[in-house]
């Protein structure tokens, strides 16, 4: 996907008016997709990304406020989809009808200081009523859970669509692409391999010790890494998003990489719903491959979410050792968000 997208962007620049052709859709089945939080910092970039994919035919924008001047914008991109903007909950629901996959960055994000749990008492409301909608019109769409803390907003949004009788577990995915886009980017420069060639499974959640590289499976393999130097990249995957929280210094968090990795998750979605054969990516989502309930590893993309969750294959001591560490808060992050979701 991730050359798909880069292809695509890099015929835009280059070939200008030819980007029609490039972006043909004869063969392509009729795909609505819908970005909710679409005026914020993910939601603008993730919105023209997802206007560049060739599979999308119609690209619904939503969010409390500025979805207007975003649609409008984005709308006058020579390629396929159709895009419409919609705001504020009067226009939720005709935003989500008939939507095959709606990606979520709705929502406040961390300030220098704050854990992503640090955002549950917001985010936990916002994503609750945005999914209670989702059940109401569309409740047959993939969901694609970027809102932080994704540890607990996957939980919650079981437990919403579990009442409304909804759920479909193999349609639910908490996004945690960022984490493998890290994890290659910083192996390819500690390797020194050509990062285009990189492939890193990351498992576990999306929020720090919870978030498990296994440089033991990466591709190409690298002899030449230490135990430190695994140990180090480990980290700095584990503390990417603090990485750039501290950076934009009180202004966010993670926006453009996170819009990319999210166009990437969503294009591998789209792929799989389209039949495309051997689409894996790591997800988070319910699991069985550990004890918990809800879990981060490959899975396969199908014509109906989650074809097949991959189990962990073999870890390093190392590795293990950040697996068994990770469980308690995993599990804890879990119950929270069950928790809030059945007594609100
Ligand atoms: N999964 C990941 O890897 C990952 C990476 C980066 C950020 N995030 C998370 O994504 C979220 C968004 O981050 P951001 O930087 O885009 O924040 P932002 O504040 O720039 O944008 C959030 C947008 O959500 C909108 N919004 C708020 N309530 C809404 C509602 N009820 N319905 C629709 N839209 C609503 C806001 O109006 C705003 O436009 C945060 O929770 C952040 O922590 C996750
Ligand atoms: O770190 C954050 O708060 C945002 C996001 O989860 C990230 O990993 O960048």
């Amino acid at each position: 996907m991730r050359a798909s997208i880069i292809r695509s962007m890099e015929k835009a620049l280059r070939r200008g008016s030819s980007m029609r052709r490039s972006f043909s859709s004869e063969t392509k089945p009729e795909r609505k997709v819908a970005v909710l939080g679409a005026a914020g910092g993910i939601g603008q970039p993730l919105a023209l990304l997802m206007k560049l994919n060739p599979l999308v035919s119609s690209l619904s924008l939503y969010d409390i406020a500025g979805t207007p001047g975003v649609a409008a914008d984005v709308s006058h991109i020579n390629t396929r989809s159709q895009v419409a903007g919609f705001t504020g909950e009067d226009q939720l629901g005709q935003a989500l009808e008939g939507c095959d996959l709606v990606i979520i960055p709705a929502g406040v994000p961390r300030k220098p200081g704050m854990t992503r749990d640090d955002l549950f008492n917001i985010n936990a409301g916002i994503v609750k009523s945005l999914c209670t909608a989702i059940a109401k019109y569309c409740p047959h769409a993939l969901i694609n859970m970027i809102s932080n803390p994704v540890n607990s907003t996957v939980p919650i949004a079981a437990e919403v669509f579990k009442k409304a009788g909804t759920y479909d577990e193999k349609k639910l995915f908490g996004v945690t692409t960022l984490d493998v886009v890290r994890a290659k980017t910083f192996y390819a420069g500690k390797a020194k391999v050509p990062v285009e060639q990189v492939n890193v499974p990351v498992v576990g959640g999306h929020a720090g010790i919870t978030i498990l590289p296994l440089f033991s499976q990466a591709n190409p393999k690298s002899n030449a890494l230490s135990d430190e130097e695994i140990q180090a990249l480990t980290k700095r995957t584990q503390d990417g998003g603090t990485e750039v929280v501290e950076a934009k210094a009180g202004k966010g968090s993670a926006t453009l990489s996170m819009a990319y990795a999210g166009a990437v998750f969503a294009d591998a979605c789209l792929k799989g719903l389209n039949g495309v054969p051997d689409i894996v990516e790591c997800s988070y989502v319910q699991s069985s491959i550990t004890e918990l309930p809800f879990f981060a590893s490959k899975v396969k993309l199908g014509k109906n979410g989650v074809e097949e969750v991959l189990g962990l294959g073999s870890l390093s001591d190392y590795e293990q050792q950040g697996l068994e560490s990770l469980k308690g808060e995993l599990k804890s992050s879990i119950e929270k968000g069950v928790k809030f979701a059945r007594e609100n």
